[in-house]
Parts: C-alpha cells; sequence; structure tokens
C-alpha cells in the first residue's frame, strides 16, 4: 500500500512562491569540473503546488526500446519545449528567478521544463547523465525542483569507483547539477521497497539539453 503524500501541516497559504536564491544557494564542487547547487525549501506554498501540478499535467506514460525489448519507462512524463505555456503560473515564476540568477554564468536562459511523476517506490530513473544537446560536450546546467515525498538522487562520476553521493531531496527543494556534471557524472533515482508517496521532479535545461 503506497501511503499518500501528507504535505506540511503548518502550510495553508494557497499562494505559491519560489523564493529568493542568492546567498541562500550552497554550492559543493565534485571532482572532474562538476557541481552541484542547493537551495532547501525554495518554494513557497510547494503542498499547493504538488497538488495543482499532480491534477493538471497532462501525465503519459511511454514506452522505450531497450536492446531487443520494449519495457515501461517507470515514471509518467510531461515536457513543455521553449514556448509552450508551462502548466502552472509559479513555475514561470521559478524559471525567471533561476534566469536572474544562473543565466550570466550559464550564458544563456533556461528555457525547457521536463516534468516526472514518481508515482510510489516502484518508480524511477536509471544511471544515466542528460547528454543530449550542449551536456555532451560543454558545461551546461539542468535545475531540479522536488515536490512532494522525498526521495533521493545519487550521483557517482563516470570514471572512478567512488561511492554514490546522495541527495534527499525534500518538499520544494532545488537542486542545479553544473559545470561538467552531465558529462562526467551520472545521476539516478533508485527504487525503493519502502512504502512511498508520489514525487513530482521539475526539470529546467536550456534550449537543445535533455
Ligand atoms: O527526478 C529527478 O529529480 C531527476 C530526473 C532526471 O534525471 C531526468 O529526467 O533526466
Ligand atoms: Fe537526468
Amino acid at each position: 500500500m503506497t501511503p499518500p503524500f501528507q504535505g506540511s501541516l503548518l502550510t495553508c497559504d494557497d499562494e505559491v512562491h519560489p523564493g529568493p536564491l542568492g546567498a541562500l544557494v550552497r554550492r559543493t564542487p565534485l571532482a572532474h569540473g562538476a557541481w552541484i547547487d542547493l537551495r532547501p525549501g525554495w518554494i513557497g506554498g510547494a503542498d499547493t503546488l504538488f497538488q495543482r501540478l499532480l491534477h493538471r499535467v497532462p501525465w503519459r506514460a511511454e514506452r522505450r526500446r531497450m536492446y531487443e525489448r520494449v519495457i515501461d519507462v517507470p515514471r509518467l512524463l510531461a515536457f513543455y519545449d521553449e514556448h509552450a505555456p508551462l502548466p502552472d503560473p509559479a513555475l514561470d515564476e521559478a524559471l525567471r528567478i533561476l534566469n536572474d540568477h544562473y543565466a550570466p554564468e550559464l550564458g544563456e536562459p533556461f528555457r525547457t521544463a521536463g516534468l516526472c511523476l514518481y508515482r510510489d517506490g516502484r518508480d524511477s530513473v536509471a544511471w544515466h547523465g542528460d547528454t543530449i544537446g550542449r551536456g555532451r560536450t560543454e558545461d551546461t546546467m539542468v535545475a531540479i525542483l522536488s515536490l512532494g515525498t522525498p526521495r533521493p538522487l545519487l550521483l557517482r562520476p563516470r570514471i572512478g569507483a567512488t561511492a554514490p553521493l546522495r541527495h534527499n531531496l525534500g518538499h520544494g527543494d532545488l537542486l542545479v547539477m553544473g559545470g561538467s556534471c552531465q558529462r562526467t557524472w551520472e545521476h539516478a533515482i533508485p527504487k525503493t521497497t519502502r512504502p512511498t508517496g508520489p514525487r513530482i521532479s521539475v526539470q529546467f535545461r536550456p534550449r537543445g539539453v535533455r
């Protein structure tokens, strides 16, 4: 049985607002020119945003060919390419705040939003880097807003047998992978057999990066 996601009982405002970034962002340099930024509790009204996205986004199940077999992708997906209206005004505000903070360093804006819905602990994303587009050959950034049930995001370098780093992404947290992270490291959200409620992640990326 999967417990329903229980939001914070203390948050009763139905207005959703991303908070400031600035000095609240904590950067951790990783090996090989990669880094991650963390900004816990970025979204005010995260419960409301989670519910709105859960109900408003046209979530799609996908099937992908893996070698000889076609398998269900273990999560539901939605993708908003640049110029497509985002499914919630709070995501427009989030994008604006991200771009004010990161565009000078990134050299271009974040433009697309990929959304994943992990229905329970059986949903996951396998080890990968976002290596379509600029991320394959150059430094880039991928900004992830996490909502709902906390899930660990694991990171490991492609070269070397280092134990994975583990970041428990909580309700309303922001994690940004930057520098060479997409080509020199991999990330994953592992499956878990523990009772786990739903999680939504919103990934903001520059043009062409997937
Ligand atoms: O759900 C997440 O936080 C990560 C998703 C991801 O890595 C991807 O969609 O490329
Ligand atoms: Fe990814």
